[in-house]
C-alpha cells in the first residue's frame, strides 16, 4: 500500500499479543510457537519539525505520550558519537534510546541536513489498568488519559514496550526511507530485524522476540532466530558497528518461521487480566534451572508439550477448513459449544485435550520448578470458565503466571454475562479485545487530531 502521508506527516499502529501456545519452549529455535496479534494497538504520528536549529549540527528527537500524565522525552544526537542519544531533562525510556540508538546507526543520516522529528505515542485502552483515566475520542479514535506517569500505571502483560518500539522504529524509518510500505515483505523484514535489535538492547536480555513478530508479522505461527544473531554485534560505540548492523539487518538469513494464522471464523479470543503479579524473568531463570536438573525428563516434558502445541495448530486450521468446505456442518460444530450437552465434534476434541495435555505438563514444571506457569487458582479459573456454554478451551498466555488468562469461545458467547455473579470469576476483568490478523499497519495521520 502507499504511504497515507499528509503533508509530511505519517502515522503507524501495530498490536499487543497472546502466546496462547509455545510459552518457554519458544525460546529454543527447534520449537514452534501460536501467537495471537490484539486489537490493542501502539500508534505513532510522525513529522518533521521546520523550527530553526541552535546550530546546524545539533538534531533533536521529540517524543510525547501525552496520555502518561503529558509524559515526553528529548534526546541530541550526533553523528560523531556513533547517534548515541543524549537525554534532555530527567525523564529516561530505554526503548525510544535504543530504538534511536539502532535506527540512526542503520541509516547514518547526515543530521546537519536534518530537520529534527517530533513522534507522538498512543496506546489502546487494553495495554494499562484502566484505573483513573478520562476518555478523549474525536469520533474515530478514542484513547485513555492516565493521570499517571507511563512507569506508575500497571500494564496487563499485551507488549506495550515490543508495540512502542515497532511503530517506533516504523516512524524512523519512514524519516529516512519515505517509500517505506509496511505492507511488502521488505518493508516488514526491515522494521522486524531493527525491531527486534533495539528491543533486545532495551531489555539488557534476549528473549524469544515473539512479541515484536507479532507486532510486525501480526497473528503467526513464529519459531525465533539464534540469540547468538544479536550477541555477535561489536559494542554500539565501535567504529565497526554501522556495517555489523547493516549486514545483520539486510545481508543475515535470520531463519526465523512467521507464517500469519488467524482463528477459525466464529471462534474468539477472550483475555481476562487478573493482576500483575508476575515477572517472567525469574519464572524462565526458574524454569531453565528446572530444565538442566531434570535432564533428559524434561527434555521429554518439552517435546510432549511441544507435539501438543502442533495438534492445537494443526486442528485450528482444520477447522477452518472444514468451514470453507462444509459450513452447514461448521455452523453445526459451534453450536456444540454453545450448547455442552451435545456430543463434541472429534475436531473440539483434539484442540480440548492438546490443550488438556500442554497445561497437565505445564502443571508438572509448576510443582517441579517452582515456578508458577499454572498456579492452583488459575487451574480453578480456567476449569470453571471452561465449563460454561460457548467456551472452547482456555490457558494461561505467555510465561504464565498470575497475571492473565485466556479463553477460546464462540462469538455468541457473552463472558461478562456468563461469569457476572459467579464469585470465582471476582478478581477477573475481561478485557475488550479481540483477536486481529494485520501487524504493523499505516494509519490516516488525522485521525489522530482534535482528540477531546
Ligand atoms: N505508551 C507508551 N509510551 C511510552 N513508553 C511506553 C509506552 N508503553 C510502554 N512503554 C515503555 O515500555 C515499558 C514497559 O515495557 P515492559 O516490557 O515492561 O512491559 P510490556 O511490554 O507491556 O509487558 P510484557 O513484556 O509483560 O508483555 C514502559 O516502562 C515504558 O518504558
Ligand atoms: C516465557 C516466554 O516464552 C514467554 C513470555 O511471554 P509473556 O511476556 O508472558 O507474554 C519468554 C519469551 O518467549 O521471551
Amino acid at each position: 500500500m502507499p504511504n497515507i502521508n499528509t503533508g509530511g506527516v505519517r502515522a503507524f499502529s501495530a498490536p499487543g499479543k497472546a502466546l496462547l501456545a509455545g510459552g518457554y519452549l519458544v525460546l529454543e529455535p527447534k520449537y514452534g510457537s501460536y501467537v495471537v496479534a490484539l486489537s490493542s494497538r501502539m500508534h505513532a504520528v510522525v513529522r518533521r519539525v521546520e523550527a530553526p536549529k541552535a546550530s546546524p549540527s545539533s538534531f533533536v528527537v521529540n517524543v510525547r505520550s501525552s496520555q502518561f500524565n503529558g509524559d515526553e522525552w528529548e534526546y541530541e544526537l550526533e553523528a560523531s558519537t556513533n547517534y548515541q542519544p543524549i537525554q534532555q531533562g530527567l525523564s529516561k525510556n530505554p526503548f525510544i534510546e535504543k530504538v534511536l540508538l539502532t535506527v540512526f546507526n542503520y541509516f547514518q543520516p547526515d543530521l546537519t541536513e536534518q530537520e529534527n522529528i517530533s513522534i507522538e505515542i498512543y496506546s489502546d485502552p487494553g495495554y494499562h489498568s484502566q484505573a483513573e483515566t478520562k476518555v478523549k475520542s474525536n469520533g474515530v479514535k478514542s484513547f485513555l488519559f492516565h493521570s499517571k506517569s507511563i512507569v506508575d500505571v500497571p500494564k496487563t502483560g499485551l507488549g506495550s514496550s515490543a508495540g512502542l518500539v515497532t511503530v517506533l522504529v516504523t516512524a524512523f524509518i519512514s524519516c529516512f526511507k519515505p517509500d517505506l510500505d509496511v505492507s511488502s515483505y521488505d518493508g516488514m523484514r526491515l522494521i522486524h530485524n531493527l525491531a527486534q535489535v533495539a528491543h533486545c538492547q532495551a531489555q539488557g536480555k534476549i528473549g524469544s522476540g515473539f512479541d515484536v513478530a507479532a507486532a510486525v508479522y501480526g497473528s503467526i505461527t513464529y519459531n525465533r532466530f539464534e540469540p547468538s544473531l544479536i550477541e555477535q554485534l561489536p559494542d554500539t560505540s565501535s567504529s565497526e558497528y554501522h556495517s555489523s548492523l547493516v549486514s545483520l539487518i539486510d545481508k543475515t538469513d535470520w531463519k526465523i518461521k512467521a507464517s500469519r494464522v488467524s482463528l477459525p471464523p466464529r471462534l474468539r479470543l477472550i483475555m481476562g487480566d487478573v493482576n500483575n503479579g508476575s515477572e517472567t524473568t525469574k519464572l524462565v531463570a526458574k524454569v531453565s534451572e528446572w530444565y538442566k536438573a531434570h535432564y533428559p525428563v524434561s527434555l521429554e516434558i518439552y517435546n510432549t508439550i511441544d507435539n501438543a502445541n502442533t495438534r492445537f495448530v494443526d486442528s485450528l486450521r482444520e477447522l477452518t477448513v472444514l468451514c470453507d468446505k462444509d459450513t452447514p456442518a461448521y455452523e453445526a460444530l459451534i453450536e456444540t459449544i454453545n450448547d455442552k450437552g451435545r456430543e463434541v465434534h472429534p475436531l473440539l476434541q483434539k484442540i480440548i485435550t492438546s490443550v488438556n495435555v500442554i497445561r497437565e505438563n505445564f502443571r508438572t514444571i509448576t510443582k517441579q520448578s517452582g515456578a508458577d506457569i499454572e498456579p492452583e487458582v488459575q487451574t480453578a479459573l480456567l476449569d470453571a470458565a471452561t465449563d460454561l456454554p460457548g467456551v472452547l478451551t482456555g490457558i494461561v498466555p505467555g510465561a504464565g503466571g498470575y497475571d492473565a488468562i485466556c479463553l477460546i469461545t464462540t462469538d455468541s458467547c457473552n463472558i461478562a454475562n456468563e461469569t457476572n455473579h459467579d464469585p470465582a470469576f471476582s478478581t477477573v476483568n475481561w478485557l475488550d479485545l479481540s483477536q486481529q490478523d494485520l501487524g504493523i499497519i499505516e494509519e490516516k495521520p488525522n485521525n489522530y487530531e482534535n482528540l477531546s
